[in-house]
């Protein structure tokens, strides 16, 4: 299903940022639904990390604003989370992943009697109730992810900012993790704003794409993906909606880059 319908969560109003003298943005404007999965391509250094800072408040914009649920953001926000790629560095080792979510709780002050409940629920609902007492160690880079994205929702987050999560990894893992995260977002229900520089990956992910151009970061286009859900790694990648739409991302990427 693409085009949601519920309530704008994050909005980019007319966004411009300049760094170090440098225009970074330029004129960004769009709109993240609730429960809307959006991914964000565009040549690398065309300011798509820079677009998830905005949001998650380690930038301010020079001119115009970028709102999560209906509020201006003028710092970070425990409804906002990075999920970052380097699964191990973002999870305290020496913490069991039960003892990973327990640090969000105990960050929002949760009564250490209430917390072993909401730690159990949070790690049954990414997968993870039978690895309770493993440390991120044992786990497995999928598993990793999904004790971050229970850490996230443990903070309360209801927006999850992915920045280029499957990089690094072989294509097998990386199709099995995209699964996961789909599964993940419809599970929960979680906004999520990802960047990639894989088309295919944002096509087979997004509602929508966003498109940029470089120097500044601007919108190129964006693109509804009317894939249904859920998606699957052969039949969707062998969609005609998939291979039209992959065509004209591609011939887009081309002239952005010409
Ligand atoms: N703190 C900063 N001061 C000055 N320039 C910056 C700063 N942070 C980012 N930039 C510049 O902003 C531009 C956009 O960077 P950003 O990391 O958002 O790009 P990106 O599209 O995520 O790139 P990549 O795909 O390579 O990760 C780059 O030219 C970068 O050099």
């Amino acid at each position: 299903m693409s085009g949601k319908s519920g309530s704008v969560v994050i909005e980019f109003r007319d966004v411009g940022l300049y760094l170090g003298g440098k225009e970074i943005t330029q004129n960004v404007e769009f709109n993240v639904r609730k429960g809307e999965f959006v991914c964000v391509i565009g040549a690398s250094g065309c300011g798509k990390t820079t677009l998830l800072r905005l949001v998650s408040g380690l930038y301010q914009p020079t001119t115009g604003s970028v709102h999560v649920d209906g509020k201006k953001v003028d710092g970070p926000s425990r409804d906002v989370a990075i999920v970052f790629q380097d699964y191990s560095r973002a999870l305290l080792p020496w913490r069991t992943a039960a003892g990973n979510v327990s640090l969000a709780l105990e960050a929002i002050g949760m009564p250490r009697a209430e917390r072993a409940d909401r730690i159990h629920a949070l790690l049954g609902k990414v997968g993870l109730a039978q690895h309770a007492a493993k440390y991120p160690s044992q786990l497995s880079g999928g598993m990793q992810q999904r004790l971050q994205i229970a850490r996230s929702l443990a903070q309360g987050a209801s927006i999850l900012l992915m920045d280029e999560p499957f990089g690094a990894l072989d294509a097998m893992t990386r199709q099995s993790l995209q699964d996961e995260v789909l599964e993940l977002a419809a599970d929960t229900g979680a906004t999520v704003l990802f960047v990639t520089h894989d088309l295919e990956e944002a096509l087979y992910l997004g509602d929508r794409v966003v498109a940029l151009y470089s120097n500044p970061g601007r919108i190129a286009r964006i693109v509804d993906i009317p894939l249904t859900r859920p998606r699957n790694q052969l039949s969707t990648r062998e969609e005609p909606d998939f291979l039209h739409l992959r065509r004209e991302l591609f011939g887009l990427m081309e002239e952005i880059h010409a």
